[in-house]
């Protein structure tokens, strides 16, 4: 279990080192004035745990002795999450926040024992699924990390009503695994898949690749438990209800600053038989969105339905490297497309008719295109988790990578856009450093879409943490007033000053409130969600 969380002490994605090809590295030196940077993986020591005797024996007394963990290694292992700041300080580059010790409980009622223990001890707690957030929301200086990796059990399967109930320690590959055995998928792949777990992504509203098919993770939920210090809170007993507002989503999206979310039912469909992906070209991001927009108000959207700028298809058609990526240009030079916009589409279904007559719909929209088939989406979906194997290689190679996310209605999308790109230009270009900002819709909605901005430049040497600071504040500057401060990554730590500005100081009171209501003592998460 220890090796689950570990991964070189959380400093890279997977223990496998990674490395930009040769041609890659040339590139991006001609493109950013990347020069030679070291970055040394420095070893890390924790220090002392200040969980004191007392709460020690009295947490040991409800998960056993072995699942209080106070090494360094388990410590270490836990240490903040994986956003470009928590990599950079398991790289030695800053000071890790690590955690007083690590509970392990082994199932709900386990976990709401904990939670009330913690409370008269007053022992901070911070829940820790995958440890893949990105906006710092498993931070836990001065606390104790509560991992759930002990709850790891499909609990139940109702084929008739396609549900499943999963525990909120299940990792998103273990449970398209075991639904796959009855013929059934969540259909839930966003990039974190396969670390991130169940609980994580109803606890930060996330989304997958696949979401306009298979729709958003809350969109998935049908219930959910939750231990809190008050004690065990289940929601959920039927498909709609009107039984006041909906207070399950109060849960999902709570960030661990509500209770522990132990359980949750989802929502599940048959596992496709038949997929097709593929790639076409438009010329430029006007044309690209506006075509992108009348698939979702057609309500033709494939599955999987990603449409990237002119910078993020060079990147992609540059770091193809070689003849391939000068031929697909000169094809595309001929076919009149001055600013190639990528577009990759996807489709699942359960069989072959069922997938024309939807390609079709979609298709026959899409005029102006020029359709490159089946090698560019099949391309794209071979690679669909390689961003943080290439995020890893990046930091290696000396370069500040940080990707943000955003939301907005149809009417806005280009000036967010816009805005979001000159900020992100504007505060990471210094001397002869010139930064890539790229951006791609990823997430289509009757009224609008998501923007996912990567931003890559090379690391300042002398501050790389204010260099990270100065874009993301100059971002959510940007975003305020204009769409939402995340998507699909959550508060955080990082969006926290930003909340307000979108749901009022109104709004941040009603999460006090709950907050009050659930978790009195203020144990759960501090710092995160609420500002
Ligand atoms: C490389 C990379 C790619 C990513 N791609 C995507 C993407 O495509 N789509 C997307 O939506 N997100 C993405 N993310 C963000 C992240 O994976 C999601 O936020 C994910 O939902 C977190 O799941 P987790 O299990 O790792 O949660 P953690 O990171 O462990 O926790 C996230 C937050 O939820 C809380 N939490 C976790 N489990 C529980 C629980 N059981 N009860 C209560 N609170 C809990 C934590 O305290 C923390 O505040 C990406 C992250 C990385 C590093």
């Amino acid at each position: 279990m220890a090796n689950r969380t570990d991964q070189l002490l959380r400093a890279a994605w997977t223990d496998q080192s990674a490395e930009l090809p040769s041609h890659a590295l040339r590139w991006l030196r001609e493109e950013t004035g990347l020069g030679h940077v070291e970055t040394p993986t420095r070893a890390l020591t924790a220090p002392p745990s200040e969980l004191s005797d007392k709460a020690r024996e009295v947490l040991a007394g409800i998960v056993g002795a072995g699942n209080v963990l106070t090494d360094d290694a388990a410590r270490l292992g836990r240490a903040g999450g994986l956003s470009y700041l928590d990599l950079l300080k398991h790289k030695g580059i800053g000071t890790p926040e690590v955690p007083d010790a690590v509970i392990l409980p082994a199932d709900p009622d386990q976990v709401t024992a904990v939670l009330k223990a913690c409370a008269e001890l007053k022992v901070t707690v911070v829940p820790f699924g995958g440890g893949t957030s990105v906006v710092g929301g498993v931070r836990a200086e001065g606390a104790v990390i509560l991992d759930l990796a002990r709850l790891d059990r499909l609990v139940a399967v109702d084929q008739v009503s396609r549900l499943a109930t999963f525990q909120a320690g299940v990792r998103a590959p273990d449970a398209e695994r075991e639904l796959a055995v009855y013929g059934l998928t969540l259909g839930h792949v966003p990039q974190s898949f396969e670390r991130a777990t169940i609980g994580g992504f109803a606890a930060t509203r996330s989304a997958g690749q696949a979401s306009s098919g298979y729709g958003r993770f809350e969109d998935m939920v049908e219930g959910v438990r939750m231990a809190t210090p008050r004690g065990d809170w289940r929601l959920g007993v039927a498909p709609a209800s009107a039984a006041g507002p909906d207070l399950k989503q109060l849960v999902v999206g709570s960030e661990g600053a509500f209770g522990v979310i132990t359980e949750v039912t989802v929502r599940v469909r048959l596992l496709p038989k038949v997929r097709r992906y593929e790639g076409l070209v438009f010329d430029g991001w006007e044309k690209g969105s506006e075509a992108v927009r009348k698939l979702a108000q057609d309500r033709v959207l494939a599955d999987v339905t990603r449409l990237s700028d002119v910078d993020e298809t060079g990147v992609s058609f540059a770091l193809t490297g070689g003849l391939k990526a000068k031929a697909l240009s000169t094809y595309l030079k001929a076919r009149g497309i001055k600013e190639p916009c990528m577009l990759i589409l996807g489709w699942e279904a359960q069989d072959n008719h069922e997938l024309t007559v939807r390609r079709a719909e979609t298709l026959r929209r899409l005029k102006g295109a020029v359709r490159l088939g089946r090698p560019l989406g099949e391309a794209w979906k071979h690679g669909r988790f390689n961003g943080p194997r290439q995020r890893d290689a990046l930091m290696n190679a000396g370069v500040c990578v940080e990707t943000l996310e955003t939301a907005t209605h149809w009417s806005q999308l280009t000036k967010l856009r816009s805005a979001v790109r000159t900020a992100l230009t504007n505060a990471l270009t210094e001397g002869s450093n010139k930064p890539i900002v790229m951006c791609h819709i990823s997430h289509a909605y009757e009224t609008g879409a998501s923007l996912y901005f990567t931003a890559i430049v090379p690391r300042a040497v002398r501050d790389p943490e204010n260099q990270w600071r100065q874009a993301k504040t100059a971002a959510c500057e940007a975003i305020e007033g204009l769409g939402t401060i995340s998507h699909h990554h959550a508060v955080g730590i990082d969006h926290a000053p930003y909340l307000a500005a979108e749901i009022g100081d109104l709004g941040v009171d009603v999460l006090k409130a709950v907050k009050n209501v659930l978790d009195p003592e203020g144990i759960l998460n501090p710092g995160k969600l609420i500002p």
